[in-house]
């Protein structure tokens, strides 16, 4: 599912956040997107999500228009914060209930979760918890695992590896790279971990004060060097 982004403009008050000529995310690819904070990250997922309007320009997902049609709805897979959650369900209750907006029964939603057991870490399903009692990483995986629920070919997460400890990193690492082989979805992530940005991703955009000031493909050395030089530089400023 490719993403085809043009003239994408974003203005609050007389400042411009995100500014993003045309760019074409292509059917398959992992997009890490990194930047600091307040570069447009968000802002940016938000607007191909069509949770944001656009001053200018537009976004396509496959061959609609985000905010023309719902069609790119039943295809996409997106987790960008708690606000996603239902906090008064258990997880299995709001699991059944995004199974059922997307016609999957409850023995469906059931198998759709058993591959990733290891990522739940027995801690989300039969513990008889609010999603409001649970830990932060906990709630983190909820919304991840809600947002595969109906195998989307294209699946959004704005910073996944938040609230995780480094075991649930690594196994949402490999959560998603199985995951884009076995289905050839398109995923972009955002986040501020460099290391497993690099790890995951096939390709890498560099967000400026809401520009893609480096799209980076192949990541070879020279492009975790320049990366790794970039982010020194401005944590030294
Ligand atoms: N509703 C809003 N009104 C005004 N400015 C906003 C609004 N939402 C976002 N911004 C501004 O837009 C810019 C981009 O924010 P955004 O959240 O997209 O950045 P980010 O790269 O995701 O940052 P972070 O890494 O901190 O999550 C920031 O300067 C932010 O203050």
């Amino acid at each position: 599912m490719d993403i085809t982004i043009n003239h994408l403009k974003k203005i609050y008050g007389k400042r411009t956040v995100l500014d993003v000529d045309d760019y074409t995310i292509h059917s398959g690819e992992i997009l890490g997107l990194v930047g600091n904070n307040g570069a447009g990250k968000t802002t940016l997922f938000r607007l191909i999500l069509d949770l944001l309007k656009a001053d200018e320009g537009n976004v396509y997902i496959g061959e609609t228009e985000v905010n023309q049609s719902e069609a790119w709805k039943d295809t996409t897979g997106a987790y960008m914060d708690e606000s996603f959650l239902i906090d008064y369900l258990t997880p299995e209750e709001y699991f059944y209930f995004v199974g059922k907006m997307c016609n999957l029964d409850k023995t469906t939603v059931d198998q759709r979760l058993v591959p990733y057991e290891r990522f739940m870490n027995g801690e989300i399903l039969g513990q008889k918890k609010l999603i409001r009692n649970l830990s932060a990483g906990n709630k983190q995986k909820v919304g991840i695992l809600a947002a595969l629920l109906n195998q989307p070919q294209l699946l959004i997460l704005d910073e996944p590896f938040n609230f995780l400890d480094p075991s649930s990193q690594s196994a949402l690492k490999h959560l998603l790279h199985t995951y884009n082989q076995e289905t050839g979805a398109t995923i972009l992530v955002s986040s501020h971990n460099l290391t497993h940005t690099i790890e995951i991703s096939t390709r890498i955009a560099l967000l400026e004060h809401g520009k893609i000031i480096r799209d980076i493909t192949p990541i070879n050395d020279e492009a975790k060097q320049e990366l790794e030089n970039y982010f020194e530089i401005e944590t030294q400023e």
